[in-house]
């Protein structure tokens, strides 16, 4: 026999189970209590022929070991010394190589309990079945192990229990008063329900329809799971939840996630799975993971993990419970894949999208805020007189914009250049022959601007830094100074500086001579000031009150530096 940590428990009689394991002392909550080879395998539904292998086996064991079989519990009729051994094994099995069902001769005397201290699983890296404890049981506690799995209503665990092992639960959650044993239920029955809704949907791209939405269900999953104490079950839902972070290439709440999915499987299962070995190395590289990058709606880095003390509660950040916080910079962040997204992203046509979506009349859901589509037009064509882009999006995905107005794009095609950067309001994921693409149903929602994505990109990070105040101080364009600074861009009135050498240093070599330019297209004004986190209405382009707004703007800056 191949046992380990014997100490930690011993085998005694209970009253109406036969025998049982218990701890001698204090085992912890993680601890593996054993770890144990088989000394039997049949396949799980044997033929005449596995029987008498079976016998074979049980006969070529060890004098002691047979012995050890023999006496083991069997709550099976049987008629003849074959079907004795195959009733001892279906009443002592757990389920190892692929179809197969292994006896064990110390492991099979764990008792059941709906509510186990315990569990066990199968390592096929070391061939050998594994006990850990999911708490921590006191000494003289019985150990035991869930026959069953955790997501079953108290009365399909009656029923099954009975069935294959003959015998009436009376753990604690199966005593339970009628009221609380049907909430618990209740809980199994929604969180089964929530998990089944999920395996509908396969493939990578099931985390780009509605995310927000699936976070909040596997958030739900989770706390219902959490109560049936669940590791294997806990770990499914945050590998998930891991998954569709990256997806949207959301490093820090990936890495959460998947550290809290490594924590509980290695409960269950130990450091020295296949599996755990698996999580261990995905953590290291979370980039690594097939689904990461898919969009960039929610993009964080690793280390934006907010601290321990930080003003939102974990819990809410970490599944996005926050109100979407209005965002006050004078400009708009291009980068900000909230708003400003790639196709990965959008929400899908024909889905109601909780995070861009409100319920309206007739079943039509209407823009709860602002967002686009932006990318750079790299090639266009006209297949049977129907405008068709290809294009780049902000997150580098190759894609298309299909017109699907009255007049096929028609209208547009001669405007719309190649290297112009396109934006497309309240656009959505539609699926296509080509795969996944935007369709324009109404020019009015499409704008070009003349300038590359790269150049829209940097012109906006450079908005950011140097035409926004920061605690009312600047920062100057030429030499990245910040104070109070008095001379700014005559053209512009939006960058600023120390001196005429550093707006010439701004001027020829940090790129505002080409910023300068773009700024004096009103399309392009009215896209940075335009306030894309305050919504009443949907908008049309052109958007509204661009002028008013950078003459605000420009009057706010002259104010803070007089
Ligand atoms: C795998 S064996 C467990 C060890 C067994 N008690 C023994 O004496 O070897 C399964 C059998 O144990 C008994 N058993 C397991 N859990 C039980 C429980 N919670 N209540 C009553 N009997 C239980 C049933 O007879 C069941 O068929």
């Amino acid at each position: 026999m191949d046992l380990d940590n014997t100490h930690m428990f011993d085998v005694r009689d209970v009253d109406g189970k036969g025998k049982g394991l218990f701890a001698t002392r204090l085992v912890p909550k993680g601890t593996c209590i054993l770890s144990e080879t088989p000394v039997i395998t049949v396949p799980v539904s044997p033929s005449t022929n596995d029987l008498k292998t079976l016998w074979i086996d049980v006969t070529n064991l060890p004098g002691e070991q047979r012995h050890a079989f023999e006496s083991l519990s069997n709550c099976h009729p049987y008629e003849n010394i074959f079907t004795q051994y195959l009733s001892i094994v279906r009443t002592n099995c757990f389920s190892t190589y692929e179809d197969s069902a292994s006896v064990c001769l110390v492991a099979s005397r764990i008792n059941h309990a709906c509510d186990a201290n315990a569990q066990h699983t199968w390592n096929d890296k070391l061939d050998k079945i594994m006990v850990h404890a999911l708490r921590n049981i006191a000494e003289d506690e019985e150990i035991t192990t869930n026959y069953m799995g955790r997501e079953h209503t108290r009365q399909e665990r009656q029923e099954q229990l009975k069935e294959i092992y003959k015998f009436e639960c009376s753990c604690e959650l199966c005593s339970l008063p009628p009221v609380l044993s049907e909430a618990a239920d209740r809980k199994v029955l929604r969180a089964r329900k929530l998990w089944a809704n999920f395996q509908v949907e396969d493939g990578q791209t099931r985390h780009l329809s509605n995310p927000l939405q699936r976070l909040w269900r596997l958030e739900e999953i989770a706390r219902h799971r959490a109560e049936l104490g669940s590791c294997t079950q806990m770990h499914d839902t945050h590998v998930e939840a891991s998954a569709l972070a990256l997806s949207h290439s959301d490093l820090a709440r990936g890495k959460v996630f998947l550290e809290r999915a490594y924590t509980s499987y290695v409960i269950e299962h130990g450091d020295d799975d296949k599996l755990t070995s698996t999580l261990r190395a995905r953590l290291q590289d979370l980039t690594s993971s097939d689904c990461y990058g898919q969009s960039t709606r929610w993009q964080t880095g690793e280390a934006d993990v907010p601290p321990k003390n930080s003003p939102v509660p974990f819990e809410e950040w970490l599944w996005k419970k926050e109100e979407d916080k209005p965002k006050t910079g004078l400009f708009a962040d291009l980068w900000d894949r909230s708003t400003f997204l790639g196709i990965g992203g959008l929400p899908t046509e024909g889905l109601f999208d909780v995070e861009y979506h409100q319920d309206a009349s007739m079943g039509q859901s209407k823009p709860k805020r602002h967002w686009c589509f932006v990318g750079e037009i790299i090639d266009k064509a006209a297949p049977g007189g129907q405008l068709q882009l290809i294009v780049k999006d902000v997150d580098n995905h190759i894609t298309g914009v299909f017109f699907h107005d009255r007049h096929k794009g028609e209208t547009l095609s001669d405007t719309l250049r190649i290297n112009a950067t396109i934006v497309v309001l309240y656009a959505q994921r539609a699926q296509s022959d080509a795969g996944a693409v935007v369709k324009v149903r109404n020019t009015s929602i499409i704008r070009d601007f003349h300038v590359p994505l790269k150049k829209l990109l940097g012109l906006s990070s450079r908005l950011l830094k140097y035409a926004t105040p920061h605690d009312s101080l600047r920062t100057c364009h030429g030499c990245a100074r910040e104070g109070s600074l008095s001379l700014k861009c005559g053209r512009c009135g939006l960058f600023w500086y120390c001196d005429s050498k550093c707006q010439m240093t701004g001027w020829n070599n940090r790129n505002h001579k080409t910023d300068c330019k773009i700024l004096r297209n009103d399309d392009v004004r009215s896209l940075f000031t335009f306030r894309w986190h305050e919504f009443e209405e949907p908008v049309r382009f052109p958007l509204p009150a661009s002028d008013e707004r950078m003459e605000d703007l420009t009057e706010k800056a002259s104010k803070i530096t007089v």
